[in-house]
């Protein structure tokens, strides 16, 4: 039995990157398992059994938005590091296709794929893949040397987003005379001066102790603010997923859980299986007024202030709770609908 997979046509629309109906499956002839509906339903252990084969991304479909940063978050094994580098055809798809800035990349041939991988994508590692017996400096324009590029253009670059991510004075020290955190400033460098179009990171802080990646979190966003980049974010760490993450992709199995932003998996979580992961999310730092308000009541004061629905319930919190009159849900002039304090306690105490 073999069904024929069929994907929308090669993309009009706005995503860098879209991603349709993508399968990698391990193990002995693997290009059966896709195109076979029966072995695509079987879970994880069955097919196992049934044919040796692992699939460690299932018919996964999404697009990445220019100048988004796209987090996949899963535990271990959930087939988060494989589908970053299914992205690039590090590792070769079983089945589906990839398009690039409306290039079909799965048709592309190793010269076309070293090209694009050199100058359109980045990787962040999460043990950094510095080169022992190089400087800083000349670690951060490595990709620019492979490129071909003159001395002096180098240096120049190099020096500039060395400076970009906080390292200058360090230009000429050797990576082991640097932490953890700083090495990895050194890879986010690498990475930039390339000046590619999408940034990979497949978990690049999770070898770093708690505080440190709390910075190096914070100085992503920072440089994501700052040069605008398209990033795609390989994380198991919630918080990590919701301080970074414009949208947020959920794998379990290969398979995709659910797609959304942080309020929207925590707000209504597709299934036990997000709400078990979401279960210890301070709900009040991520939802926000839009997911809380409620019709007005027959009778209720109208003259309360406003807040936008997209204020976050923290923030609102003194205002709804020292204001006698409910607060409004006020966007483009509609009332949304209002919040008082029973709305506010009942997330903030959930927190
Ligand atoms: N080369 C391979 N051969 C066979 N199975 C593989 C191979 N690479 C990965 N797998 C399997 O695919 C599944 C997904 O692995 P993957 O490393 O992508 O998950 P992950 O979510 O990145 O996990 P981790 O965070 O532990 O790296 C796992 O069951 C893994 O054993």
């Amino acid at each position: 039995m073999t069904a024929q997979l069929e994907y929308p046509d090669p993309q009009e629309s706005d995503a860098l990157l879209s991603i349709q109906g993508l399968w990698k499956v391990f193990g002995p002839k693997p290009a059966r398992v896709p195109h076979h509906p029966e072995l695509a339903a079987l879970s994880r252990e069955d097919l196992y059994r049934r044919t040796g084969c692992t699939a460690a991304v299932r018919d996964l479909s999404f697009d990445v938005a220019p100048g988004e940063v796209f987090v996949v978050m899963g535990l271990s094994g959930s087939g988060k590091s494989t589908l970053v580098r299914c992205l690039t055809r590090l590792v070769e798809p079983t089945a589906g296709r990839l398009i690039f800035e409306g290039e079909d990349l799965r048709a592309a041939d190793e010269r076309r794929l070293r090209t694009l991988r050199r100058s359109k994508f980045s990787m962040v590692f999460q043990h950094f893949g510095l080169l022992p017996h190089r400087k800083v400096i000349d670690n951060v324009s490595y990709g620019l040397e492979v490129r071909g590029e003159g001395k002096a253009d180098r240096k120049r670059r190099a020096q500039e987003v060395i400076d970009l991510v906080g390292l200058r004075g360090n230009e000429n020290l050797y990576p082991e005379q640097l932490s953890g955190g700083m090495q990895q400033r050194v890879g986010l460098a690498r990475a930039l001066a390339n000046d590619p179009d999408v940034l990979l990171f497949d978990e690049p802080f999770s070898a770093l102790d708690p505080l440190i990646r709390r910075e190096m979190q914070t100085e992503v966003v920072r440089l994501h603010r700052e040069v605008g980049k398209t990033m795609v974010f390989i994380t198991h760490d919630l918080s990590e997923a919701l301080k970074l993450g414009d949208r947020i992709l959920l794998m379990r199995d290969g398979a995709a859980v659910q797609f959304g932003t942080g309020d929207e998996l925590v707000g209504a979580p597709a299934d036990d299986y997000v709400r078990e992961f979401v279960r210890d999310v301070p709900r009040a730092d991520v939802l926000t007024l839009r997911w809380i308000a409620r019709r007005p009541r027959d009778g209720e004061p109208l003259d309360g202030p406003e807040l936008g629905p997209d204020v976050l319930v923290r923030e609102a919190t003194r205002l709804v709770l020292e204001s006698d009159r409910p607060v409004k849900v006020v966007s483009a002039g509609q009332l949304l609908g209002v919040i008082g304090d029973e709305e506010i306690l009942a997330v903030v105490a959930d927190s």
